[in-house]
This record gives C-alpha cells, sequence and structure tokens, in this order.
C-alpha cells in the first residue's frame, strides 16, 4: 500500500457561516508485506483520519492524494482483502469468545469449507491468539463482567485476521492496556506482518519496548508529516536536523515531545534559535525556549525539503512484487459464506443467544399480567345486558388495542439504533446479506411476542367475562397478535429510518398518540378532511375487529345491522405489517456505513 499526498478536508457548520478545516497536509507512505508501520503522533494530529482514509471508509470526495494498493485504487473488492480493527470493539456483550469467533467463522469464511473446518478454524484462532483460558467466558460490556480489556482486543483482532486479509488496520489497539498487555498485542501484530501481511496501526504513547517493535513509522503533527521512514532511523533523522535528547529518553516519548512543539531536553537546532531570537526582538516577552509554532514550522520543513522529495520518488516508482504476494493481494469477486437460509438461522440463533437473557424478562411478564389482573378486577365480569355494561366493555376492548399498539413501538424502536455498529461493522466485512439478517432480526422475538398476548388475554378475557367461544377467544388472540406485529414494524421503520434514539421516541410519542386519538372510541364523527388519519391508526382497525369479533352476532341478530366480516381491517393491518417493515428495510439500506465506528 502506497499513499501519496493525500489531504482530507471536512466542512464544519458553524451558528452562521460553514467553513472548511484541513485534517490532513499532504502524507505520503508506504507498508508492504511483511511491515508493520505505526502512526503515531499527539492527540488530535490526525492519525484515526490517515488510518480510515487508508481503510477506503471515508467518502472519496474529501480526500485528495492518491491511495494504491498493489498498484491499484481502492475498489469495493478490496474491502474482503482489508481487516479494519476499530478502538472501541464492538462485539456482542453476552456471546463467549468462542461462540464470537465461530459464528464470524461461520459466516466470514468462504462456502468451500464445511461447517466442521469452520469450527476447526475458529478453534485454532483460539490458540493462535492465546485465548484458551477465557474461551468460555462472556466478552463482556457496560453492564456484565466479562474478559480482560486485552482479551477482548485480541478477539476483535481475531475476528478481522479469520479471513486472512492481505492489509490489516488497527486504531489505537493497545489503549487502556497495560504495558505487559500491550506488548503481547504489538508481538501479535508483528508476527502477523512476518506471516506475508501489511499491519498498519495507529499507536498513542508507545514504550520503548513497543517502539522498537515498528519496522516503519510516521510521525503526525496537525495533520502535517514530521517523520516517514524506517523506525529505526526516526532518532538518527531527527539528531541530523539538530534535534537530540539531552538526557536518555524513550524514542517515542521524544518524538511526541517533537510533535507536541515542545522542547525540554531535547538540543535546540541553530535554525530554531535564529527564529526564536526575531521572535523575542519583536515582542516583550523573552522566552528561552521556541513556541510550538515555530517548533512545527522547521520539522515540517526540515522533513518537506530532507526526505519527502527523495522518499515521494521512491513512492512513485512501481514496486517489485512476488509472485506470492500477488497472488494474495488478488481480489476474489464477493462470495457470501453461507446460503440465505443458513445466514438466516445462523443471524437468528446468535440474536437469541445474545438476548437470552432479555428474551424471558420476567419484568416483562409481570408488567403484563398484572395489567391483565388489575384489567380483570376493574372490569369483573361485566355484563353487556347491564345498562353501562356494553359501553364499559367496549372501553376495555379501545384499552386492549392501544396497549398492545403501544409497548411494541417502544421496544422495537431500539432495535437498529442499538446495533447499527455491529451492523455497520460486519456488513462493511460482507458478512451476510441485510434482507437475511433484517429477517432474522426481525422475526427471532415473536416466539415471546406471541405468549405475551394470550397471556394477558386468558386472564383478562375469562376475569372480564368477554363472550365465551373458542372461535372468540382465538380471533381476538389473532387481532391482537396482527397489532403487535404491526405496531412492531411502525417502530422497526422510525427506529431505522432515524438511527436516533431521542428522536425517534419523540416521533413515535407522537404518532402513537395521534393514533389512539383516531383510533375510533373517543371521537366518532371526525371532519372529513381529517377522517383518512383513522385508516393509518392500527389502533382503529383492531378496536374494530375486537368489537365484530365480541357483538357481531348480536348486532346482526338484534338489530339486523350488516358489519361486515372484518377482511377490510385484517387487510389493512396486514398492509400495515408488510408497508412499516418494507420502510424499515429500505432505510437500512440507505445506511451510511461506519456512521457510528
Ligand atoms: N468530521 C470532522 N469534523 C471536524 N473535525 C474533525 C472531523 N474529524 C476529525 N476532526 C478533527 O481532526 C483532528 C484529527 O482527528 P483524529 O481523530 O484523526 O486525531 P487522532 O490523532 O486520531 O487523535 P486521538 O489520538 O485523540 O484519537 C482533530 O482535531 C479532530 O477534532
Amino acid at each position: 500500500m502506497q499513499f501519496i499526498d493525500i489531504t482530507y478536508k471536512v466542512t464544519t457548520k458553524g451558528m452562521t457561516s460553514s467553513s472548511e478545516k484541513s485534517i490532513l497536509n499532504g502524507i505520503s507512505g508506504s507498508a508492504y508485506p511483511g511491515e508493520l508501520l505505526a502512526l503515531m503522533g499527539p492527540s488530535g494530529s490526525g492519525k484515526t483520519t490517515l488510518l480510515n482514509v487508508l481503510g477506503g471508509r471515508f467518502d472519496q470526495q474529501n480526500i485528495g492524494g492518491l491511495v494504491s494498493y498493489n498498484d491499484k485504487p481502492y475498489s469495493k473488492h478490496l474491502k474482503t482483502r482489508i481487516g479494519f480493527v476499530t478502538q472501541e470493539d464492538v462485539l456482542f456483550p453476552h456471546l463467549t469468545v468462542i461462540e464470537t469467533l465461530t459464528y464470524t467463522a461461520r459466516l466470514r469464511l468462504p462456502k468451500t469449507l464445511t461447517k466442521q473446518e469452520k469450527e476447526q478454524r475458529a478453534v485454532s484462532m483460539i490458540q493462535e491468539l492465546g485465548l484458551e483460558r477465557c474461551q468460555g467466558t462472556m466478552i463482556g460490556g457496560s453492564f456484565v463482567r466479562g474478559v480482560s480489556g486485552g482479551e477482548r482486543k485480541r478477539v476483535s483482532i481475531g475476528i478481522e485476521i479469520m479471513t486472512n486479509p492481505s492489509l490489516l488496520l488497527l486504531d489505537e489497539p493497545t489503549s487502556s492496556l497495560d504495558s505487559t498487555t500491550a506488548l503481547k498485542i504489538v508481538q501479535m501484530l508483528q508476527s502477523i506482518a512476518k506471516a506475508g501481511k501489511t499491519v498498519v496501526t495507529t499507536i498513542h504513547q508507545p514504550s520503548s519496548r513497543l517502539f522498537h517493535r515498528f519496522d516503519k513509522l510516521v510521525v503526525l503533527s496537525r495533520g502535517s508529516l514530521l517523520y516517514f521512514g524506517k523506525a529505526s532511523e526516526a532518532m538518527s533523522y531527527f539528531s541530523s536536523i539538530g534535534c537530540s535528547p539531552l538526557l536518555a529518553m524513550n524514542p517515542a516519548e521524544f518524538l511526541l515531545d517533537l510533535a507536541n512543539g515542545n522542547m525540554n531536553d531535547i538540543s535546540i537546532p541553530s535554525a530554531l534559535k535564529e527564529k526564536m531570537k526575531m521572535e523575542n526582538s519583536c515582542s516583550e516577552i523573552r522566552s528561552s525556549k521556541p513556541t510550538p509554532t515555530i517548533v512545527y514550522e522547521y520539522l515540517e520543513e526540515a522533513y518537506k525539503t530532507q526526505i519527502s522529495v527523495v522518499e515521494k520518488k521512491k513512492l512513485m516508482a512501481p514496486v517489485p512484487l512476488d509472485e506470492e504476494v500477488k497472488l494474495m493481494i488478488t481480489c476474489p469477486k464477493r462470495e457470501w459464506g453461507l446460503s440465505w437460509w443458513e445466514q438466516y438461522c445462523l443471524l437468528s440463533l446468535r440474536g437469541i443467544k445474545e438476548r437470552r437473557h432479555d428474551y424471558f424478562s420476567w419484568l416483562r411478564v409481570t408488567q403484563v399480567l398484572s395489567t391483565a389482573i388489575i384489567l380483570g378486577l376493574l372490569w369483573w365480569q361485566s355484563d353487556i345486558h347491564h345498562p353501562k355494561g356494553l359501553q364499559d366493555q367496549v372501553g376495555l376492548l379501545f384499552f386492549i388495542a392501544v396497549f398492545w399498539g403501544f409497548f411494541p413501538v417502544f421496544t422495537a424502536i431500539f432495535t437498529f439504533p442499538q446495533e447499527i455498529a455491529m451492523l455497520s461493522k460486519e456488513r462493511e466485512s460482507n458478512m451476510y446479506r441485510l434482507s437475511a439478517y433484517f429477517v432474522a432480526r426481525t422475526t427471532s422475538d415473536l416466539p415471546l411476542d406471541l405468549i405475551l398476548p394470550v397471556l394477558f388475554l386468558v386472564v383478562v378475557y375469562f376475569m372480564a367475562g368477554l363472550r365465551l367461544s373458542a372461535e372468540s377467544f382465538f380471533l381476538s388472540v389473532l387481532t391482537v397478535f396482527l397489532c403487535i406485529v404491526a405496531a412492531q414494524g411502525l417502530g422497526l421503520a422510525i427506529g431505522a429510518s432515524l438511527m436516533d434514539l431521542k428522536k425517534a421516541t419523540t416521533l413515535a410519542s407522537v404518532t402513537v398518540m395521534t393514533f389512539m386519538l383516531a383510533g375510533g372510541y373517543f371521537v366518532k364523527k371526525v371532519p372529513n378532511f381529517i377522517a383518512w388519519i383513522r385508516f393509518m391508526s392500527f389502533n382503529y382497525h383492531t378496536y374494530k375487529l375486537l368489537v365484530k369479533v365480541q357483538y357481531q352476532e348480536i348486532m346482526e341478530n338484534v338489530n339486523g345491522e350488516e358489519i361486515g366480516s372484518g377482511i377490510k381491517e385484517v387487510s389493512a393491518l396486514v398492509a400495515m405489517i408488510i408497508g412499516y417493515r418494507l420502510l424499515a428495510y429500505l432505510s437500512l439500506r440507505r445506511m451510511k456505513l461506519h456512521s457510528s465506528t
């Protein structure tokens, strides 16, 4: 991989105007198979930005210069040959280490391998990563205790190297790890590079033991290049331009001091002294040290005149690649590791395993049961032959339509925004079809969604003395089930199209309230110009169906009224079930990848 004169600009929007901000200013360098390149620099110097540019993860229109992989520009097909480990580990907290790697192996490895061979690869990956002792432990997260930070990072690396990528990019893999664990991670990266891969990692503050393991180095400061070359030659380069440590120092610390413009314990070159003199003569405050700005300017200039021209010439020259390397970097056409159905089954199973703890939540069961009992007691054996009995019962039916239209919307809203980081990462590496994920994610919770309303209706139906016939009971359950699935659809669509929980819950509460008001109970005579809103309300259709199921016979026999079979309402609910889900799916398709990574 070579990168020449890379620039990256973003447009920042202020209160009144927008301005362009330059994040990278002409960065050049290279990393070849067998090499471990470290991107170093103080916080905010542009390391992560450069890494993302190199991984093809930013919009090409904001990037200037050229990044080439085996002399070719970035293309979508390259995705499968590049592994990207983000700074935050994006893993399912409730899956164990072995489960995480096995699912990845089964989804990512090619179809030509059998299930056993893929599982075997996951087991050997555990050995390679030295994770034998914690393979049965959950990954863990903010609310669950799990494996250690170093082990989690190794799992993230394992996921990326599973498919044997030619280029591995890592963002701060050692941040927040102790020095021994950090060393282990870097040793691992070194051995991956030695096996013929190209490895690029950003690193914040390496110890000297880590520093000596890097083959090449990019030192950045405020988006500009201060050094690119062999790590072992960095110190001699800086002393050749007059900057040497005045006492024994970790080379990484020395480089970071320079990149921060801090010249304490570092010799000041004569050119800088001249600049200082000029600055001191113009200012009233006399300083014995150069200001960071003149240090940056000096170092940028020195790099441009001393190395940049020679390095760029080298980069422009074609790279001789041996046959083995060429073979490794040819990009195979995208091919799924499993068929659609297998992906669906595996993703459903993984989803159920990940959510096994929430799946049968006693809190949810208690909430539904207690509401059912309270309703049952309030409407205890209601009698429709009593003057107010019928009105009371209709009120109960309306409440049921509202209750089962309310909760599913708010639980479904979380589905996609919560998994966006994972979805983005896995889709980026072509792990599965979006449709398989979507169907798996939206159907794996259905069994529970059916159990709860049945439980609810058993209690309410018989306590409140609703119409005693098996047919009416099952039709009521079916109606509530249709209502739940339609309401979930709305929640999924809102969540997927906004991908922001605050906005989504606000929109959902307004929508749900409107649907409830238009549900046919509070207001009967709605003006024509707004009457259409009723037909969009699942509460309205559910309520009408529940009323029909209870009183159809009475109304037809006693009043001679023709009230229809309910086909219209069922069709409206089915149309919502399909329509909202389609909207959610299309919103996910349109979603920009790595928006949250
Ligand atoms: N989309 C953006 N809009 C505005 N500024 C941005 C954007 N992306 C990055 N920056 C700015 O660019 C600079 C470089 O950011 P970057 O994340 O690459 O730094 P870094 O060297 O990786 O820092 P750290 O070590 O703290 O992660 C920072 O000042 C950051 O605020």
